[in-house]
């Protein structure tokens, strides 16, 4: 049976229910298909392509041109599945008009459900000005990758009493300022399970811990697919990556042996082809 398509008032019935739903990365039609047939109900199309798809070694440099480019073919490819797509660093900061302006934008040239953001009270007006536009926002703290310079890096947030209880304010100002959920990404599992607890909106936990209303990770690592990337939070459920080898080595062998093509992958019709004048 097809699955049926989350909704964003979904989200807050699904913590109030305490369900627990799931949540992917894709940046391409296949991939999003293969979510589509799975049971996962949320697919994010992150900047984390930047990474994963383009070879960069930060999101910073994601243009809103190139995250439009990969968010149209994942909705093509999800009839099933809520899409978000992730707003670039350098399209929503400068102003709530750049803010609204943009979102508007991702919006509808590609038909996504919602958008995500990065930022806590600092960014508290942009998301307003865009949720008045009647566009749902999704929030995103803790450590947030398209500023992770002035973070220290790729780092765990929330480790210190301060910061932790700087976090959860974070989470009830986004919360007043209109998001429908929140993703906490690398923190303490205590301070997670504070958070959902001050906070009404579900936590979209990524390296998060257990007591979060839903598991977000990246596909391509999940499945073992990137390589040697592996931060602590990363578990791998597939070998992918292996499997991909396996079989693009079995096609070289094959090669190089003759066995293919054999006839079965092969035109078999004769023709009589007439010799050649002269
Ligand atoms: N493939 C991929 N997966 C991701 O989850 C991901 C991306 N790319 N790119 C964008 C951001 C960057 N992310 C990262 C990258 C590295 C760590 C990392 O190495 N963290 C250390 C923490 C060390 C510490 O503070 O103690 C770890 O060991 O988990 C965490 C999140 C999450 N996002
Ligand atoms: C890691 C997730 C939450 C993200 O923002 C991304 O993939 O870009
Ligand atoms: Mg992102």
């Amino acid at each position: 049976m097809a699955k049926q398509k989350m909704t964003v008032m979904d989200f807050q019935k699904y913590k109030d229910e305490g369900r627990k739903f799931s949540y992917v990365t894709a940046y391409d039609y296949t991939t999003a298909s293969i979510v589509d047939d799975s049971d996962v109900e949320v697919i994010l199309v992150g900047d984390s392509l930047g990474m994963i798809m383009l070879g960069y070694k930060g999101t910073t440099a994601v243009t809103m041109d190139d995250m439009i480019h990969h968010i149209r073919p994942v909705v093509q490819g999800a009839p099933h599945t809520f899409v978000i797509g992730d707003m670039p660093f350098g399209s929503y900061q400068v102003s709530c008009e750049q803010a609204m302006t943009n979102a508007i934008r991702m919006i509808k040239e590609t038909g996504c459900d919602c958008v995500k953001l990065e930022g806590g009270i600092n960014m508290a007006d942009k998301i307003a000005a865009i949720v008045n536009a009647g566009i749902p926002v999704m929030g995103h703290i803790g450590l947030t990758p398209q500023t992770a310079t002035s973070l220290g890096g790729f780092k765990v947030q929330g480790g210190t009493p301060e910061s932790a209880r700087k976090l959860i304010e974070d989470a009830k100002t986004i919360e007043k300022a209109g998001v429908f959920s929140i993703v906490l990404e690398c923190v303490p599992s205590c301070v997670a399970r504070a958070m959902s607890k001050e906070v009404r909106v579900p936590i979209l936990g990524i390296g998060a811990g257990p007591d979060v209303d839903c598991q977000v990770l990246v596909t391509q690592d999940l499945l073992g697919m990137y390589g040697d990337f592996k931060p602590k939070f990363v578990k791998q459920f597939a070998q992918i990556r292996k499997a991909m080898v396996d079989g693009l080595n079995a096609f070289h062998e094959e090669t190089l042996n003759g066995s293919f093509p054999s006839p079965e992958f092969s035109f078999n019709k004769q023709v009589d082809i007439p010799p050649a004048k002269e």
